[in-house]
């Protein structure tokens, strides 16, 4: 019999308790989200609600009056009821359930009777997301209530990346014009639309414009627009250009470092008079702008090599930000990744997790596609990944499709280089080539031709 004054209720809360029909406590049970389910002494399964299902794809009628060591035989492990049963306290154990790689926190609470005997065992489980990967865990919370003050989707606490963020939160405030380097897929648009978005013009447009894609012939005609008629195959209505578009907004000219130099003295005239002539008019029109320029070429080696105007530049910088590459902001790599682990999980329904290992040798990479190559690698390994857990194999596959990034990017990280740094790495730990296979993903000759290569 269990005692329940032993659980420390009052005298009426134990009434109150027993007064409670059978059919309420029962659909309690049956009804919570956490699986529940209750071995007797012997270990045979008494209850199980039907969140088991959820978490383990088996019914309740299925299992109850088995033996839960059979049940449980090659499926879970570790196997904790003996434990429980003489502990005399609650028993946390993190335990994987190999059908679906999956790990699950179980809580087991012994019960005793009044003769302080085992009585049975009440075993509750969690989904274990974080405990997979405790660093991964660690980078959950602080990026949920990640505080920049300026807007909670740009991700970065790196310190060179604040200084940054805090410059440009200042400008936003204001209409100064905004200069903003950094190399190809370093946030440069994200960034800019982020500024518009928290300044006072954000309720009018925004109007981003590739100043690399755009022909120089029709520039002028796509960004001041033209009087009906101006030139052959013009419409006959004429057109409102990109610049009185964005009227009372923002103008962001990205590329800008290879805008030509006929544009650029356009452009110059435009920052400096606020006004502009659509094609084939002499009628100034006036526009209230602010412009937002970007690029990832180095402007002063430009200047010196008159491509650029000076007199260009010193307008469109009255504040200039350099955002930091991600190499230099690796402790930036592990918010990103939930970050964007988070989104994709949403967008696939998935619920993928990376490994620990896979989280280290992403920070190890140079990435020198920056942001966007990382956002593209974890979503490609979301997709791909068969198990909730997306180890290092599937990175490493990622590096030999990618192998071509080396032509792409004059400085870039080296694969080859990657993988001996690897090999070295995992043989001076583990001295094993079956351990360095598993590790790494591929097969143990691969692993020993490896080891022979690098390592001897
Ligand atoms: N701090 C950030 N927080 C969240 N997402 C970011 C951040 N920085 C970059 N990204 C993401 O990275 C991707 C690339 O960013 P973006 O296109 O702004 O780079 P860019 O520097 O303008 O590149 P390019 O020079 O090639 O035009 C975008 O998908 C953006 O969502």
């Amino acid at each position: 019999m269990i005692d329940l004054s032993k659980i420390l209720h009052t005298p009426w809360y134990i009434d109150y308790l027993n007064s409670i029909p059978r059919e309420t406590l029962l659909a309690i049970l049956e009804n919570s989200f956490t699986e529940i389910y209750v071995l007797d002494k012997e270990g045979k399964i008494v209850y199980a609600n039907p969140a088991v299902t959820r978490l383990y794809g088996i019914n309740p009628e299925d299992i109850v009056q088995k033996d839960s060591k059979q049940i449980k035989e090659g499926l879970w492990d570790p196997y904790s009821f003996d434990l429980t049963k003489v502990s005399h306290r609650a028993i946390v154990t993190e335990n994987i359930y190999y059908k679906t790689n999956r790990s699950i926190i179980c809580i087991n609470v012994p019960v005793y009777n009044d003769q302080n005997e085992f009585e049975f065992m009440i075993s509750t489980s969690l989904d274990n997301i974080g405990a997979v990967d405790l660093s991964y865990r660690d980078v959950r919370n602080p990026i949920e209530s990640i505080d920049l003050g300026f807007s909670d989707r740009v991700i970065g606490k790196n310190k060179l990346f604040k200084q940054c963020m805090s410059d440009l939160e200042k400008a936003a405030k204001t209409d100064c014009n905004l200069l903003i380097l950094g190399e190809s897929g370093t946030g440069k648009s994200y960034i800019a639309q982020t500024v518009h978005n928290q300044s006072r013009r954000s309720h009018n447009s925004f109007v981003a414009i590739n100043c690399a894609t755009i022909p120089d012939g029709l520039f002028e005609s796509e960004l001041f627009g033209y009087m009906p008629g101006a030139f052959t195959g013009a419409n006959a209505k004429g057109k409102i250009g990109l610049l009185k578009s964005a009227d009372g907004g923002t103008i962001f000219l990205d590329e800008i470092g290879d805008l030509s130099p006929k544009m650029q003295v356009k452009i110059l005239d435009v920052l400096e008079n606020k006004r502009f002539f659509p094609v084939g008019s002499n009628k100034p029109e006036h526009v209230n702008i602010r412009i937002i320029a970007a690029t990832n070429q180095n402007l002063i080696h430009a200047i010196k090599e008159k491509k650029f105007r000076s007199d260009l530049y010193w307008r469109l910088n009255t504040v200039k930000v350099i955002l930091p590459s991600l190499r230099q902001r690796k402790d930036d790599i592990l918010f990103f990744i939930t970050y964007f682990l988070n989104d994709f999980n949403k967008r696939y329904n998935t619920k993928k997790i990376f490994s620990k290992t896979i989280i280290s040798y992403i920070i190890n990479y140079d990435w020198p596609g920056n942001v966007r190559q990382l956002k593209n690698a974890v979503e490609r390994m979301c997709i791909l990944s068969d198990s909730i857990i997306v180890n290092e194999s599937l990175f490493l596959r990622y590096l030999d499709q990618e192998e071509d990034i080396e032509e792409a990017y004059e400085e870039s990280f080296n694969v080859e280089a990657f993988k001996k740094r690897t090999v070295i790495k995992l043989y001076s730990k583990y001295k094993s080539s079956r351990i360095i296979a598993k590790e790494m993903g591929v097969s143990q000759s691969t692993a020993n031709l490896l080891i022979n290569k690098y390592c001897i």
